[in-house]
């Protein structure tokens, strides 16, 4: 985690002045939702691709920074009027890889079968971030929580697949959907697995004072 030298924004989230979540995920949203802070929403995308040589760590950091990037440049009114700007990403981690979100139906049914019957990690890291101009990091935190799945059977996995809910998730399943009978074990933030890790972000955003 590295904090920024003056944390404290000074001025609560409000209406008037709310977070700006720079995220298209609706999983986000609801996590946001649920801890009751002032947002808005305005997707910014970036490149997710890996890089040859890059670790969980580089990738995560340089596409959370890419996707606080990408809010800024956005510019306009929102941003203007915003407290601050959160974005986040979330990478399943096996053995060291990076399994982003599957291209195919194919490429999904891979990932669940190298899953089944171990424990992998689900990396979410977020950023707050300023929502002046001149942009600036405020808070950056990577969560890790280790996710068990079960013995399947080919044709379990191969249904799951073919369900298609896995196509925009990292790691090719949701823990929150029908993926949840994959599942054996979560170990640590289960929101994490769904994209925010609601009790980490709720308490950067107290020690930035942005919420009492
Ligand atoms: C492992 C897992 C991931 N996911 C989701 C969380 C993330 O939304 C998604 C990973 O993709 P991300 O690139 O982290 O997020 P996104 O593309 O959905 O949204 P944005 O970049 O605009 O913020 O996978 C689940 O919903 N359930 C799960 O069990």
């Amino acid at each position: 985690m590295t904090r920024a030298e003056s944390p404290v924004v000074g001025q609560r989230l409000s209406a008037e002045r709310p977070l700006l979540l720079a995220s298209g995920s609706p999983r986000r949203r609801e996590i946001l939702e649920n801890l009751r802070v002032p947002f808005i929403v305005r997707p910014a995308s970036a490149d997710e691709s890996t890089r040859d040589g890059e670790d969980a760590a580089a990738y995560l950091a340089r596409v959370v920074l890419a996707k606080l990037d990408a809010a800024w440049a956005a510019g306009g009114s929102a941003l203007e009027n915003a407290g601050a700007v959160l974005v986040a990403d979330t990478s399943v981690i096996d053995e060291g890889a990076i399994l982003g979100k599957p291209g195919s139906i194919d490429e999904a049914e891979a990932m669940i079968a190298r899953l089944a019957g171990k424990t992998h990690e689900v990396w979410t890291r977020f950023a707050i971030g300023r929502a002046s101009a001149a942009g600036g990091t405020l808070h950056e935190q990577t969560v890790v929580t280790r996710v068990t799945f079960r013995p399947l059977t080919a044709a379990r996995i191969r249904a799951y697949a073919e369900s298609g809910e896995g196509m925009d998730k990292a790691g090719a399943y949701a823990v929150q959907g029908l993926g949840a009978g994959l599942v054996a074990r979560v170990d640590g933030s289960y929101s994490n697995v769904v994209g925010l890790p609601a009790c980490e972000v709720l308490v950067a955003l107290e020690e930035l004072g942005l919420v009492p």
